[in-house]
């Protein structure tokens, strides 16, 4: 699905090649530094490599259109954005940016049961805990239908328990559409469980497996 040759960025990223396969669960890891939101940033156009090449689906990614591209490739980050609102604004909001129509309310209410998230649409999002907010952007982009998720760490700030629940039920779903997945995450038992490949990002001065 993504392909990579011989791409630097700064002092931050030398990939001499990397594939990422479209319709699994990749998960990036490595320690803090890595340069691992980079790389997301990458692959959704918000930077370009210096030098090098990224291929998505064979079409070289400086010759495609960012916004179009990221309909079909979309990022969370790792910190939540809420805006002012409810629940039910919070959610439509990525579709909106996106200029797709809004969902309705059942389809919502599903996308928070992906995610664990107890909450009811019209409650106010300013006022949900951090944990909380991560969710509610997890549920923004899982209603967006994309066919990549990048997901930068989307349950760090959930104990391990909840963790595993949305981490399940998210995957599921993507399986069940045939999306694919990548994701940062710190966790061993995260990767372990749920990653079909794995990709070990090392700091610069230590080279890139
Ligand atoms: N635009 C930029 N210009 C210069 N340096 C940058 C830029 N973006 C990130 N960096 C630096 O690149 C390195 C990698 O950052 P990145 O956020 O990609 O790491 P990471 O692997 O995701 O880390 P963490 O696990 O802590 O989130 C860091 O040292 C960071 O300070």
């Amino acid at each position: 699905m993504f392909e990579l040759h011989n791409v630097k960025y700064k002092d931050i990223l030398d990939i001499e090649k990397m594939t990422i396969p479209g319709q699994k669960i990749t998960c990036l890891v490595g320690q803090s530094g890595a340069g691992k939101t980079t790389l997301l940033r990458m692959l959704n156009l918000m930077i370009s490599p210096d030098e090098g090449e990224i291929y998505f689906q064979e079409k070289n990614l400086n010759e495609e259109d960012a916004i179009s591209h990221r309909r079909r490739v979309v990022m969370a980050p790792q910190q939540p954005t809420i805006f002012e609102g409810t629940i039910r604004d919070n959610l439509n909001i990525g579709l909106v940016f996106s200029e797709n129509q809004p969902k309705d309310d059942r389809e919502l209410k599903e996308a928070l049961r992906i995610v664990s998230l107890k909450k009811e649409l019209d409650e106010e999002a300013g006022t949900l805990s951090g944990g909380e907010k991560q969710r509610l952007s997890l549920a923004r982009v899982y209603l967006m239908e994309p066919e990549v998720f990048l997901l930068d760490e989307p349950t760090s700030a959930l104990d391990e328990e909840t963790e595993h629940l949305v981490m399940k039920n998210f995957i599921q779903s993507a399986k069940q559409k045939n999306q694919t997945v990548v994701l940062i995450t710190h966790s061993p038992q995260i990767a372990d469980t749920y990653c079909e490949n794995k990709i070990i990002l090392k700091r610069r001065e230590e080279g890139i497996v």
